[in-house]
């Protein structure tokens, strides 16, 4: 029998999804002959022609990149019997939770993300958790020492009756569990631990009406001289084990980190390093989970699973970070506003996770402290770990170079990379050196040290996880998807357009900066460690913002030729089945993925008409915000997501995914679409009144797509009609007509010519 412990504790199966890669196939093959088609109609070069060429070499390249991204998927399967005869003391684990507003990221949503990360099922001696606050609101950490309270009566209520969902919001909104157990006692703790949660909700809603939360006294004084963007570091210290008992409750650090007007503070990527820095000091776990404010942990066993991975004799030297998917609750019927991102990450995801590895997605995260800190795979895999920290080749200003002048965490951050224990202080408030712990958390500390640029989160783009893993990937790491059932953590999704819509637009714009600056993953495969595939996989995702040009262009290719009776279709002649057969194609093959993955017809219908809005609004203006960026007129910021109460009783208004509009400019160029084709269409029937069919140039497909595209733009159309936030201000649509006639107009003019 094999040594029980040499056995792999993860296992990766290659899925086959052969059905899917014949039909890819089938449409890379229909795009070539499209190509090639209008390379040797020599006698049909127009502009339109042209035009359609270039947009369709560009789906052709996207194509080639999806392809490769899908074509060798992959998933891991954990063995947590097989963990606990390897590793006979489960790891220190540091768990971040990032906030940074209380009134778009209600406390009482973060605190039960707090709640369900200390009721892991893990040794509670071994965790710590620590909460970023950005947006220094004596509310949530008000929030935070109730919650802190509560949770010495819900872990070990948890953790007797075993129970799934240790977000109470979420445990308590389903009625049945409280008759799903038999035991007798269960019932009467079940309505006791109820009541104090409703009792620590009502304590946070009142303080949440004053104006003066806290009347900031005793623990809050600190609080009553800051300003959002203008106060001191404040380090509390809210919950310490101090007995360390594994069935306690895990230690809880509030950290809101220094911000002065005059020092960019790098959004969420700031605020990881920060945690990073004040943990390092004080536990110096070497594995770290990070989550938003909103991801709470839905399987408790989770860090388990993960430590199969990480702790896995191969994991060990090869695997930088295990993701956990995002899965969002309170869902859109039918993802009306296309963000559930269910089949998505089905594909491309599994895909990445054949390839070098998944994206880290910022959220639902393990990492390796030592990796955050730097290093390579071949560094670690060294047999002893000496960097010439200790024995002093290393100089001390190369050492401050790099990690900054506190000693304090020069020591530890020597600690973790020679691969020690960090031996805890006997207590957190007696090694609490509030001058060091502060010193690491002031908005200076980060001035000419390698913090942003090769020692923690990366910054430079909004999306800064992408970022910091990609350069992951540069230096050989690999990553790997841990999905166990149930979904390790569900989170909040926006519950409206307009939340949808900023949030790709931060992605996209994030993204390209990414592609755009010398992190660009072609750079990371010529001179790093960035496999081939894996490098078409990033360029697939960080060329979203990029699609947004060729597909306005193509949108308004139909109506460019049904005004100027020109076609850009082979319409007449026998290459019109090409055309005809890759939509189809294509079509069939997202509906049948959407399908197979267990999802609604209409939640694809829903798919594919958010894809096309998407990229010509949101990726377009990520876009812009970008070409502005490089031309240096304004800098892009990170908006954050607004995070809903959670609902109570199901959303059945009637008004539920339906799109609402406001004066932004985003809605400019969908308005402007929708009014081109319409103008479209009505020339298209006026033509067909008044003109013999062959003097018409263009055919069936140019108004198929006309018509088609007014159908995926149908939520603008009603938009167009409706009344109030239901409806698109008048001053977008009068924007749009003007645009959309001065396009006519011009088209008008290029045919008379
Ligand atoms: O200045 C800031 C801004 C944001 N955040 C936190 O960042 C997280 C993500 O923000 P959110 O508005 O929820 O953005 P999402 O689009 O939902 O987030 C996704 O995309 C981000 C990158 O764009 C990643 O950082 C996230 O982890 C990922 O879940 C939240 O916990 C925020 O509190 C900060 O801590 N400081
Ligand atoms: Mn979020």
């Amino acid at each position: 029998m094999a040594n029980q412990n040499t056995l792999p504790l993860y296992q990766k199966n290659w899925i086959k999804h052969r059905f899917s890669r014949a039909m890819d196939s089938l449409v890379l093959l229909l795009l070539f002959m499209l190509l090639g088609y209008r390379v040797c109609s020599h006698n049909i070069y127009t502009f339109p022609w042209f035009v359609a060429f270039l947009c369709e070499s560009w789906f052709t390249f996207t194509w080639i990149t999806t392809i490769s991204t899908k074509w060798t998927p992959a998933k891991t399967t954990t063995f947590l019997d097989r963990l606990f005869l390897r590793v006979p003391e489960l790891p220190q684990v540091d768990l971040f939770v990032t906030t940074a507003d209380p009134v778009l990221e209600p406390p009482i949503i973060t605190i039960n993300t707090v709640l369900s990360l200390l009721a892991l099922d893990y040794p509670a001696n071994k965790l710590a958790c620590y909460v970023s606050d950005d947006g220094c609101s004596p509310l949530t950490f008000y929030a935070l020492v109730e919650a802190a309270k509560f949770a010495k009566h819900w872990i070990p209520f948890c953790k007797k009756y075993n129970v799934q969902v240790r977000a109470p919001f979420r445990y308590f909104s389903d009625e049945v569990t409280a008759n799903k157990n038999d035991l007798p006692e269960f019932g009467q703790e079940w309505l006791k631990v109820k009541e104090e949660y409703g009792q620590l909700c009502r304590k946070i809603q009142n303080a949440a009406q004053k104006s003066n939360p806290c009347q900031l006294l005793g623990e809050f004084a600190v609080f009553s001289e800051t300003q959002l963007r203008n106060h001191p570091t404040i380090i509390k210290v809210i919950w310490e084990n101090k007995e360390g008992l594994s069935d306690g409750v895990p230690h809880l650090i509030y950290i809101s980190r220094e911000k002065r007007p005059e020092h960019p503070h790098h959004y969420k990527a700031g605020a990881m390093n920060v945690l990073t820095r004040v943990s390092g000091l004080m536990t110096n776990a070497p594995f770290i989970l990070n989550v938003d404010c909103d991801m709470y942990v839905n399987n408790p066993k989770i860090a388990l699973h993960a430590l199969c991975i990480l702790l896995d004799p191969k994991g060990e030297q090869e695997v930088a970070f295990v993701q956990c998917p995002q899965r969002f609750y309170d869902a859109v019927k039918d993802d009306a506003y296309g963000n559930q991102l269910v089949a998505l990450p089905m594909y491309i995801g599994g895909g990445f996770a054949g390839l070098q590895g998944i994206i880290y997605a910022g959220t639902n995260c393990f990492h390796r402290r030592e990796v955050i800190y730097g290093l390579s795979p071949d560094e670690g895999v060294q047999n002893s770990k000496d960097f010439g920290f200790t024995n002093g080749t290393l100089s001390e200003k190369e050492l401050v170079h790099k990690f900054g002048t506190s000693r304090g965490f020069i020591e530890s951050a020597t600690h973790t990379l020679e691969g020690k224990i960090f031996k805890t202080k006997d207590s957190l408030l007696k090694s609490l050196d509030l001058e060091a712990e502060s010193q690491v958390a002031s908005c200076e500390y980060e001035y000419s040290t390698a913090w942003g640029k090769q020692v923690g989160w990366i910054y430079g783009s909004t999306s800064e996880d992408v970022l910091t893993g990609l350069e992951m990937h540069t230096k050989g790491w690999r990553s790997e998807v841990c999905s166990p059932d149930p979904m390790a953590f569900m989170g909040c999704s926006p519950q409206d357009n307009l939340g949808q819509m900023a949030q790709h637009k931060r992605w996209s714009s994030g993204l390209l900066d990414i592609f755009l600056s010398k992190h660009c993953p072609i750079f990371g495969t010529l001179f790093g460690k960035l496999q081939f595939r894996e490098c078409l996989a990033y360029i697939w995702i960080t060329n979203w913002a990029l699609r947004s040009v060729p597909e306005i262009c193509y949108a308004v290719l139909p109506a460019y030729c049904i005004i100027t009776n020109s076609s850009f279709l082979p319409n007449k002649e026998a290459g019109m089945w090409i055309p005809a057969t890759l939509f189809v194609m294509y079509n069939i093959s997202a509906l049948l993925e959407h399908v197979m993955t267990g999802l609604s017809v209409q939640t694809w219908w829903n798919n594919q008409r958010m894809g096309r809005i998407t990229t010509m609004t949101s990726c377009f203006f990520g876009f812009l915000d970008i070409l502005l960026k490089r031309l240096r007129i304004s800098d892009t910021v990170f908006e954050i997501t607004k995070k809903d109460q959670p609902s109570s009783g199901g959303s059945n208004n009637k008004n539920v995914g339906r799109f609402i509009f406001n004066e932004s400019l985003i809605f400019l160029p969908g308005t402007t679409i929708l009014l081109v084709q319409l103008i479209a269409l009505v020339t298209s029937w006026w033509r067909w009144l008044t003109l013999v069919k062959n003097e018409r140039a263009y055919g069936v497909g140019e108004v198929f797509c006309s018509a088609y595209l007014v159908i995926c733009y149908l939520p603008f159309l009603k938009g167009l009609f409706g009344k109030g936030k239901y409806g698109i201000p008048l001053s977008t649509i009068c924007k749009a007509t003007v645009l959309a006639f001065l396009f006519a107009h011009l088209c008008n003019g290029t045919a008379t010519n």
